[in-house]
């Protein structure tokens, strides 16, 4: 596929065209008035030498001066506008990257790791401004000074010009050779730097299980051993860009100045030359070296953070964002769900097949079933994370495809065993209405003193409370959502038995209105559900209420009899 990325750098450069001029405007005004202060220089030297101080020179060192300090202002503007223009167009391109991610299909995550897009969003567009001040700061402003060296020098003394012409060409020629295992070392360091990113998000993330399954010693032997690549690799670039920058550059320097000493120095006697010109001769000289050594160096960062650039915008490149119907009117789903021969399969492996089920509205549904038997997925197909390969969803007789996935979503309540992490946070978001309906609802369940802790208000104290407390405010906080579906997917896993039941008594018992679909994995807590299916393969395998399929002794049976014996023997231990 055609690489995109320098298309990519362009459009954001060119996004704000105003700045962008004012900015490229001052530059060439600085690099013009920095160029002139050794013909200035030259000026002074040379009236200097033949005529003295008097009156004029005495004008000529205020225009001096002056334009030196001309110079500071513009470079100064040059830089303010620039830096500005650029943290702009970087803001641009983090806010497009976070609102592309918004919309990428959960199927982009289940690939991703987290590590990778963390990097991704604050160091690796970090490196595309470094790219854009490199490259347009530094580069650009070095080929522009080059342009007007080589004017001046063509003006003073066309034959030292055209010789002078010929060191870029040696400089390009040896330094391209020099940057080939360079650009191979960038490449290698950018992309073990990022693996080093993603191992440690992921460690941090996963520090319990890591230290309970006393991996640390495993998990740093592999970081260490990356980190080393990178070390081993790093030692190697500096090698390389130290042997051009410090050795070849600095010998090269030295030959050229001897060059002009020697070409022009004897000519200051016979009066071909002056002082002035000589010293413009070295000084330019020895600008053009200092702006090629600017140039290798710009390079190869340039090169480093046009990485990274292709790294993030690839994300672009390899991914559609997901398809959403227009937004419509809002919705008011009253909760009747159907699924119509659905199936899916995860990369062609099926996981739900010619799937039927209908659920009335303020019905409780429970789904069960062994694991990995497509649970989970059946709930992630109806909030519309992935598109049905066959068949279809409704809700209240509309297709969810044709509805806009915000809408669909704000429709239902759904809850998992991790989303107290995020919904906790809106405990103090809610008004003192909404905290005391929320108390009335976690005393029912019994809880007295959590009740007590929301009822006098004092929710900034939720992050001290146990896992098992925060899911049940946040299911709490579901029931008290204005809508008529919600899905508990294992939401109930860290209650006890007796809660996990009165949780269900609630749902089935109190809120009539509401349709409920319920997984859970413990059976004994969903005697009160209307209906129940057992999952078999992205199947139904069983459907009924509990005593229907206690009757009919079939898996449900089984398994019932299986958790109510285990129950039992947990009881006498
Ligand atoms: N994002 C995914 N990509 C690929 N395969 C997946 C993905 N998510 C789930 N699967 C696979 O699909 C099958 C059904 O998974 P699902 O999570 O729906 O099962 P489940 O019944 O909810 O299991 P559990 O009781 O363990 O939560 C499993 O074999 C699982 O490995």
């Amino acid at each position: 596929m055609k690489d995109k990325t320098l298309n990519r750098l362009l459009h954001y450069i060119l996004l704000y065209k105003q700045p962008f001029l004012i900015s490229n405007g001052l530059l060439i005004l600085a690099v013009g008035a920095d160029l002139f202060v050794p013909y200035m220089v030259k000026v002074l030297l040379d009236g200097f030498t033949t005529l003295g101080f008097n009156p004029e020179l005495f004008m000529r060192i205020v225009i001096f001066l002056l334009l030196i300090t001309g110079s500071g202002i513009l470079n100064y503007g040059h830089d303010y506008f620039f830096s500005n223009y650029i943290f702009h167009v970087v803001e641009k391109i983090r806010n497009d990257f976070i609102h592309f991610l918004d919309r990428l299909p959960k199927s982009f995550y289940d690939k991703s790791p987290t590590g990778d897009l963390i990097n991704k969003t604050m160091n690796e567009i970090k490196n595309i401004k470094d790219l854009y001040h490199n490259f347009l700061g530094g580069f650009v402003v070095s080929v522009l000074q080059l342009l007007g060296i080589y004017s001046v020098l063509f003006f003073i003394n066309p034959f030292f010009a055209s010789m002078a012409l010929s060191v870029p060409i040696v400089f390009l020629v040896l330094n391209y050779l020099i940057n080939a295992p360079v650009n191979h070392y960038v490449k290698t360091i950018q992309s073990q730097l990022n693996q080093l990113n993603v191992m440690m998000v992921d460690m941090l993330k996963n520090l319990s299980i890591i230290r309970l399954n006393s991996a640390e010693k495993h998990l740093e032997k592999e970081y260490s051993q990356t980190n080393n690549h990178v070390y081993q690799n790093m030692l190697k670039r500096m090698h390389i860009l130290h042997l051009t920058d410090v050795n070849f550059n600095g010998l090269f320097q030295g030959v050229l100045i001897a060059g002009v000493l020697l070409f022009f120095g004897g000519k200051i006697l016979d009066g071909q030359y002056t002082v002035g010109v000589v010293y413009l001769l070295i000084d330019y000289s020895r600008r053009i070296f200092n702006i090629f050594r600017g140039i290798n160096s710009q390079w190869v960062q340039s090169l480093t953070s046009l990485e990274s650039a292709r790294r993030v915008f690839s994300v672009y490149e390899n991914n559609e964002v997901e398809y959403e119907v227009p937004m419509s009117q809002k919705r008011d789903f009253k909760g009747d769900i159907q699924f119509r021969n659905a199936s899916f399969s995860y990369e062609g492996r099926p996981v739900i097949q010619q799937f039927n089920l209908s659920i009335e509205r303020g019905k409780t549904l429970a789904i069960v079933g062994k694991t990995g038997t497509g649970k989970s997925t059946l709930i992630n197909l109806l909030l519309g994370f992935y598109p049905l390969d066959e068949g279809e969803i409704l809700i209240d007789q509309s297709n969810i495809d044709d509805v806009n996935k915000r809408v669909l979503r704000s429709q239902i309540a759904y809850v998992d065993q991790h989303s107290y992490e995020f919904e906790i946070e809106y405990l103090n978001e809610l008004t003192s209405e909404q905290l005391d309906q929320l108390q009335g609802i976690v005393s029912n369940l019994g809880f007295v003193s959590l009740a007590e802790t929301i009822g006098g208000h004092r929710v900034q104290e939720v992050h001290g409370l146990s896992i098992g407390e925060k899911q049940l405010l946040t299911i709490a906080l579901a029931l008290l959502k204005d809508v008529n579906i919600i899905i508990l997917d294992e939401a109930t896993s860290s209650q006890d038995l007796e809660t996990e039941k009165k949780i269900v008594d609630l749902f089935t018992n109190h809120f009539h209105n509401k349709t409920v679909i319920m997984v859970t994995h413990r059976l004994a807590t969903i005697k009160e559900a209307d209906k129940i299916i057992v999952l078999n393969n992205g199947q139904i395998r069983e459907m009924g209420t509990y005593s229907e399929l206690m009757e009919k002794q079939g898996d449900f049976f089984h398994l019932s009899t299986i958790q109510a014996k285990k129950l039992e023997l947990d009881k006498e231990a």
